[in-house]
């Protein structure tokens, strides 16, 4: 896949399938986008493109998540800036100067909240009336929904931020999840009987709710399950920094210095602050018995 980050780099002379959007998790809704391109692309011979905006704010994917859900899927991909000349952009310039001079456009799909432009001006109407001048095919997806409820990021994060991680793992149609370089932290949890894999949160990567969740741990491809705390650890610290950590059944290796993709699987408690370190081992303890249960059913 080719990947840019700035409409200008892209010189491409083929004509494209195109999608647009946020795409923030790349959900359930953004995934039959993704089919459409891929199929109008196969038959006609065309490149698929899908445009991302990056609108810099928290995300539900890193960019780079992102560029790997898509890697084998699209052949082009462009995370344009959310910069002032794109969002002053008039709608009718953006059809012109991006879809058409730049990106050849033959096949444009998106759904039918889809607006874009200066003021957000531009809809599926305004495309389709620009689509006989510009000698593009038009399709508009109507939104794919879960429980008679529209597929959004905005719901995905609002499950995640409730702790209901089966919820938005329905939605996205893939787990939630997060990656990073093992941290060696206090080395606490190895004397009270539960070594943890730590790892800091991607940069501006949306968290769950503060709490403990069974989780799948892939490390150098192998899958292992156990049991994990995202938040502040209030009981050992004071320090305000959000920490993933999870106690992995099974491993007995040494992950430190590797990069991990945690998977959330489902919500057990909300993060507590204990009034001793006994406390919460006794705690932990049952989380630890919660976890596997949860596994072997
Ligand atoms: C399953 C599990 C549940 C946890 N629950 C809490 C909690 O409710 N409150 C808290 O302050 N820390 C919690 N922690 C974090 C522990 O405080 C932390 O793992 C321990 O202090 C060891 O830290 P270390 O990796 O720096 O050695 C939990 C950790 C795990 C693995
Ligand atoms: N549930 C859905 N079904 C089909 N298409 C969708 C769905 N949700 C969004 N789309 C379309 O996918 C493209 C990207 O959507 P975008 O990420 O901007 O919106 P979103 O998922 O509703 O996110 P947010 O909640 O942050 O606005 C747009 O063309 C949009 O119309």
């Amino acid at each position: 896949m080719q990947y840019y980050t700035d409409i200008n780099s892209y010189q491409g002379l083929e004509k494209t399938a195109v999608t647009l959007g946020k795409f923030d998790s790349l959900h359930r809704g953004h995934q039959r986008l993704v089919k459409s391109i891929q199929s109008y692309a196969q038959k006609k011979n065309v490149k698929s493109v899908v445009f991302a905006f990056d609108i810099n704010k928290e995300t539900l994917l890193t960019n780079q998540e992102r560029r790997n859900h898509l890697e084998t899927q699209v052949d082009c991909m462009i995370q344009c800036p959310f910069t002032k000349e794109i969002r002053e952009m008039e709608a009718e310039a953006f059809i012109e100067k991006v879809l058409v001079e730049k990106l050849h456009a033959s096949y444009i799909v998106v759904g039918t909240d889809f607006h874009f432009g200066h003021r957000k001006r531009g809809n599926v109407e305004m495309l389709a009336r620009y689509a006989e001048k510009y000698h593009y095919q038009l399709d508009v997806l109507n939104k794919e929904l879960y429980q008679g409820r529209e597929i959004s990021s905005t719901y995905v994060r609002a499950a995640l931020a409730e702790g209901d991680v089966e919820l938005a793992n329905l939605l996205l149609g893939y787990p939630y999840h997060m990656s990073g370089v093992v941290e060696h932290g206090k080395r606490l949890g190895r004397t009270l009987g539960f070594p943890t894999m730590n790892i800091i949160p991607a940069d501006r990567k949306i968290v769950p709710r503060y709490g403990v969740y069974t989780c799948k741990i892939w490390i150098e491809g192998e899958v292992f399950t156990g049991i994990g705390n995202v938040g502040m650890r209030p009981t050992v610290t004071e320090e305000k920094r959000v920490l993933l950590e999870v106690f992995v059944f099974e491993y007995d290796g040494d992950a430190y210095g590797k990069n991990i993709t945690v998977e959330f699987c489902a919500f057990e408690r909300p993060e507590k602050k204990f009034d001793s370190i006994e406390e919460m081992k006794r705690q932990v303890d049952l989380d630890i018995a919660f976890g596997k249960a949860y596994f072997q059913e």
